[in-house]
């Protein structure tokens, strides 16, 4: 069997709203030929334009490889620049802001994601690939500063260096030149020395105020610098094991452990909900695969196998006792990013359930490869962006066996596009209403829409800039507020000509308050963390 070893980072104290507890860190270890591998999950982000001159910092060109549009996008004249390199190793500027960015709006955004996706005439394949580009849009008294850097992990610059694949990121492996260096590079795997460091999905503040950039190998944790986006080296955990953090320490305690009851291999963990007392561990049935993470070519399902004889399961955890609290089994799913868990009560409040919510994938992985940029970069108008729907779980806490999974509400009302999600982080845990995420608008190849949802009303409210493609709506709360929509939403948004801008939107209407070109448009980014004044 194998087993989840739990490790949470928990660098704030949970009751203080201001405190988000967003920076929850689960490591997955399994059992692969008698050897223990340990996957570390996050958790749960040249030329300047003439009237926008910023401050060039560096113009070290990245020499984007040639990406041919598809005819229908050469006919719209639509760029691709969302799924291509990034232009420049850095820039830094303050931009022109139409609009107003509310004065009480003081603090850093911080977007990380694959933004460059070639090493000399050589093109990754996926989109998870991409060396990490980290973006800082910085509030200051109505004013936006917005800048871009490369993240100097190892990967990144052995690539530079040495002109090629130098790690095993995500569905890329150097290719070993022979076979003695074949067995060099299967030692490597399981040492994890060949393993990527390229923290290119999501960035947390700490409770201690450190800012780390995260990727799903252990090694990938990153501190950088807020303000200048320096890499300032890699996050060393001071234990041995895995698990949750207090501030000011880099040491994690085990919280406990969950047995997959779906065979020997462990469920693909993106991403997992928690409660005040709470860790809900999901088991996918999507799974990693022993052969396929040998395979230095990628199969369709890159380092995992759907197996849906082995069921999908939900675990909870008690934080305390790190004991599992319930295990049911659930409905087939596929999902990257859960949204937010909440207990259910009865009359006399006694906790009945757990809900979870999540951007779920009606139980299809054809999700990660429609992730591939040849696809992202081939949208012939046709509808080709698999459904996705708010999946609920409920998780019954009375020794039942089953939970359930549903639609929170009629996918259509966001055009049946889900992902990339985020909340009013006081609500973390909580009972919540309201949802941030992508959504589309079809037809589409990638989710095209901002999306507000009603879990109340079972509505959605849709942001288009047709032909863009928005990032990540991230939310932030006004200091203050008393309800839950008060605050605004930020997201960056690559438009049909190539060109980008940053974009608020109002919280609670959802209308657009204030926008900012960029110099030039920016690679697609993943997820991404609030830095306030101090
Ligand atoms: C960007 C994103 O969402 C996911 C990135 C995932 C990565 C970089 C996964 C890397 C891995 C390896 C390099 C080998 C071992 C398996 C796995 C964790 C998939
Ligand atoms: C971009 C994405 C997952 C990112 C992982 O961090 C999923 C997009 C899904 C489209 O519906
Ligand atoms: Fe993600």
């Amino acid at each position: 069997m194998a087993s989840f070893a739990f490790s949470t980072i928990k660098p704030y104290s949970y009751d203080n709203s201001k405190n988000i507890d967003r920076s929850y860190r689960l490591k997955q270890e399994s059992s692969l030929f008698g050897k223990t591998i340990s996957i570390e999950k996050k958790i749960f982000s040249r030329e300047v334009c003439d009237e926008n001159p910023g401050l060039s910092i560096s113009n070290v060109a990245t020499k984007p490889a040639v990406i041919v549009p598809s005819k229908q996008d050469a006919e719209n004249n639509r760029k691709l620049v969302a799924w291509t390199s990034v232009r420049q190793e850095r820039w830094q500027g303050e931009l022109h802001v139409q609009g107003k960015i509310p004065l009480w709006l003081n603090g850093t955004y911080l977007r990380n994601g694959p933004g460059l996706w070639h090493i000399g005439d050589y093109n990754f394949r996926h989109l998870f690939d991409g060396y990490a580009t980290l973006v800082r849009l910085h509030f200051e008294n109505g004013r936006l500063v917005m800048g871009h850097r490369q993240i100097e992990s190892e990967a990144y610059k052995a690539s530079k260096k040495h002109n090629k694949l130098c790690y095993r990121e995500f569905s890329e492996a150097p290719k070993p030149d022979n076979f003695l260096a074949y067995i060099g590079d299967l030692a490597n795997l399981f040492s994890g020395a060949s393993l990527t460091d390229n923290a290119n999905t999501g960035v947390v503040r700490l409770g201690d105020g450190r800012v780390v950039c995260l990727t799903e190998t252990i090694k990938g944790s990153t501190v950088v610098d807020p303000n200048t986006l320096d890499t300032l080296g890699r996050f060393q955990f001071s234990d041995n094991l895995v698990v949750r953090m207090d501030p000011g320490t880099n040491e994690r305690k085990v919280m406990g452990r969950v047995k997959c009851r779906g065979g020997p291999s462990p469920g693909w963990v993106h991403s997992f909900p928690v409660t005040e007392h709470y860790v809900v561990v999901p088991e996918m049935p999507l799974r990693y695969c022993a052969q396929n993470l040998l395979k230095a070519e990628p199969t369709p399902l890159y380092k995992f196998q759907w197996h849906p004889e082995s069921k999908a399961y939900m675990h909870v955890m008690c934080k305390a006792s790190g004991k599992i609290v319930a295990s049911v089994e659930v409905p087939l799913f596929v999902t990257f990013h859960f949204i937010n868990a909440h207990l259910e009560r009865d009359e006399d409040g006694r906790v009945t359930a757990i809900i979870a919510d999540c951007c779920e994938h009606n139980a299809d992985t054809t999700i990660l490869q429609k992730l591939t940029l040849q696809n992202l970069r081939s949208y012939s108008g046709q509808d080709v962006l698999p459904d996705a729907r708010v999946g609920r779980f409920r998780i019954p806490m009375d020794g039942s066996p089953y939970g359930s999974l549903e639609a929170a509400l009629n996918p259509n009302e966001h055009g049946k596009g889900l992902d990339m999600c985020s909340i009013n982080p006081a609500f973390l845990g909580k009972k919540y209403r309201y949802a941030y995420a992508c959504g589309a608008q079809r037809p589409c190849n990638f989710p095209n829409t901002l999306t507000k949802i009603d879990l109340t009303e079972k509505k959605a409210k849709n942001w288009l800039d047709e032909g863009s493609i928005p990032s990540e709506p991230f939310f932030v709360p006004r200091p203050g507020a008393t309800e839950e929509d008060d605050g605004v939403v930020i997201s960056m948004i690559t438009d049909k000509n190539g060109e980008g801008y940053a974009v608020l939107l109002d919280g609670t209407t959802f209308e657009e308050i204030a926008r900012a070109k960029f110099p030039y448009g920016l690679p697609y980014g993943l997820h991404g963390c609030w830095v306030p004044k101090t």
